[in-house]
């Protein structure tokens, strides 16, 4: 998306947001739309008019989910500059004073972790409160000749941190196709050679039994509720969990769920009402 393109953008408002703008997002990707910003009340959709069916808004399945409302309004964009766009939205993100994100167009800046990421319409930047959180944890966390699962990569800045921090044979999975390639551009950005990436749901854990030292998934609540059992038999003895996505009320339902599959909270930090947790296995 480098050229000037005529554009339209539909402003979403979604109630409620927790849980189903992940949906939302995934349904207009189905439909055509190519790039997102998410907004305190839903996400801001972008997409070529030649792109969209007609019958897109008849055809979205989130808006047949019980308590579900969804809107929007439409703007019409002449043409956009995506690279102008990027450069005015993204500023890059410093984790304390040792990791910074930044997209390729921001000037280098000495720094003992320096993360490249082209965001495009995957989630991942740094500048998510949950994103955040999980960098400070591998920022602190062993990771030298370790192996590492990235479940739900999105922009693979996670994997992409892991491997700069010494980990040695790392997979990473997204449910989204755009993510999948959108992590392949950022890993060959960031020069890393030992992180696999593919497209996938859990079920796709069951090739890599009791395999990794560290699972690190920052997903939602629903979906960290199903797949944990799954994510603990990927894990080694001695592992450890690292996940967000989810808010401090959920905390309890979360750590339930993984004490039932033999962990122990051993860490968390929250961020904004966001949480990030650690488990050890
Ligand atoms: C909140 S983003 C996290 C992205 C990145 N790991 C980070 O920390 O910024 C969640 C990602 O999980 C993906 N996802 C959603 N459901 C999933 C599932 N069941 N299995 C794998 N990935 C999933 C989404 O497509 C999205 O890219």
């Amino acid at each position: 998306m480098t050229t000037s393109q005529p554009y339209w953008v539909f402003h979403f408002d979604l109630e409620p947001l927790d849980g189903f703008r992940d949906i939302l997002l995934a349904e207009l990707v189905e439909v055509g739309f190519d790039s997102f910003e998410e907004t305190p009340a839903g996400l801001s959709a972008y997409v070529q008019p030649k792109e969209l069916p007609e019958n897109w808004w008849s055809e979205l399945r989130i808006r047949q989910m019980e308590g579900v409302s969804l809107s929007y309004r439409k703007e019409e964009l002449p043409d956009i500059n995506w690279n102008a766009e990027w450069e005015k939205q993204f500023d890059p993100i410093e984790v304390g004073d040792r990791c910074r994100v930044r997209a390729d167009f921001h000037p280098y800046k000495e720094v003992e972790y320096d993360l490249i990421i082209s965001p495009k319409m995957s989630f991942g930047t740094g500048h998510h409160q949950t994103t955040y959180m999980m960098l400070e944890f591998l920022l602190e966390a062993e990771l030298e000749g370790s192996s590492v699962l990235d479940m739900g990569c999105g922009t693979g800045v996670l994997a992409i941190m892991a491997e700069k921090r010494g980990a040695v044979q790392l997979q990473a999975v997204d449910i989204d196709a755009w993510s999948e390639e959108n992590s392949r551009e950022n890993t060959e950005k960031n020069g890393c050679e030992n992180i696999e990436v593919h497209q996938g749901d859990g079920q796709i854990l069951h090739r890599w039994p009791a395999q990794f030292n560290w699972v690190l998934a920052n997903i939602n609540r629903n979906i960290l509720l199903q797949d944990i059992p799954l994510y603990v038999d990927t894990l080694q003895e001695g592992g450890a969990l690292l996940l967000s996505g989810f808010y401090t009320e959920d905390l309890p339902l979360i750590s339930e769920k993984c004490e039932a599959a033999g962990g122990r909270l051993e860490k968390k930090r929250v961020r904004d009402n966001w949480v990030a947790a650690k488990y050890v296995f």
